[in-house]
């Protein structure tokens, strides 16, 4: 019999799907990009299929959430990142980008079409993921947001697609305001291509761990139920008559 093996956090050998248990996948993930590109809004959107137009400026807040993405689920946090200026020249801001691409299997790099700073920036995060992530296979999706805003667009769509060939990453680009099923396509894309990567990097089907399936009772014992709930009542009704 094989034995499952515990590394680091995942169980490694399969785990045999019952009624009470299901296996996730756990996935880790972070949005990244310049500030005011439109991380959060994108993250929100996401989760809560809602466009909501101001946030506070975003420290690094982690979301967690329980996703099945074509049939598969999926344990995933969602690593907000500050939107970094000036990299170089502040040491605890260099510090924590790494913490941050250290700790991801998988990267949405964002920029705004409406800004050609947060477009340049990209090639610079990118350099810093491969300084951790000596894999080159590592998922990447280059994203350009505020496709909605023609009218102050500073960056062209080519460009965008030749720098994500330049740097052999996945490039489309979005409006979140407008487009949410763009926006969720966007995170199931790149949660299925973590899932692709873990399982071709480990040899292994699946990498994840084990979760109680939510109990949801059965109608024969919610009627049990429900008859024990009346019978006292019944009784005393039929013993004041
Ligand atoms: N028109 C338009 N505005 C957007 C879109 N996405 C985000 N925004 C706006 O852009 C602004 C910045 O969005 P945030 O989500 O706070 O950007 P961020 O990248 O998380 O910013 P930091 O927290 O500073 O790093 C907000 O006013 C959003 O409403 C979009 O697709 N279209």
């Amino acid at each position: 019999m094989r034995l499952p093996t515990m590394s680091g956090n995942f169980l490694l050998a399969p785990i045999p799907e019952t009624a009470d248990y299901f296996t996730v996948r756990d996935i880790k993930m972070a949005v990244m990009g310049a500030g005011g590109v439109g991380k959060t809004a994108m993250i929100v959107r996401f989760l809560t299929k809602r466009f909501i137009g101001d946030y506070e400026s975003n420290t690094g807040n982690l979301y967690s959430r329980l996703v099945a993405v074509e049939g598969e689920h999926m344990a995933l946090q969602i690593q907000d990142t500050p939107g970094y200026v000036k990299v170089e020249d502040d040491v605890s801001q260099v510090a924590d980008m790494l913490r941050f691409i250290q700790s991801s299997e998988g990267f949405l790099l964002v920029y705004s079409v409406t800004d050609l700073r947060s477009y340049e920036y990209i090639r610079h995060l990118h350099q810093h993921i491969r300084k951790v992530h000596s894999d080159s296979k590592i998922p990447i999706i280059i994203v350009a947001n505020k496709g909605d805003l023609l009218h102050v667009r500073q960056v062209p769509s080519d460009s965008g697609i030749q720098l994500a060939n330049e740097l052999g990453c996945s490039f489309v680009e979005i409006s979140t305001s407008e487009n949410c099923q763009d926006v969720c396509d966007v995170f199931h894309h790149l949660c299925k291509e973590i899932g692709k990567h873990q399982s071709s990097s480990t040899g292994e089907k699946r990498r994840g761990s084990i979760m109680p399936r939510p109990k949801s009772p059965n109608m024969q014992d919610l009627k049990r139920r429900f008859k024990q709930a009346l019978s006292p009542k019944i009784k005393a009704s039929s013993a004041m008559a």
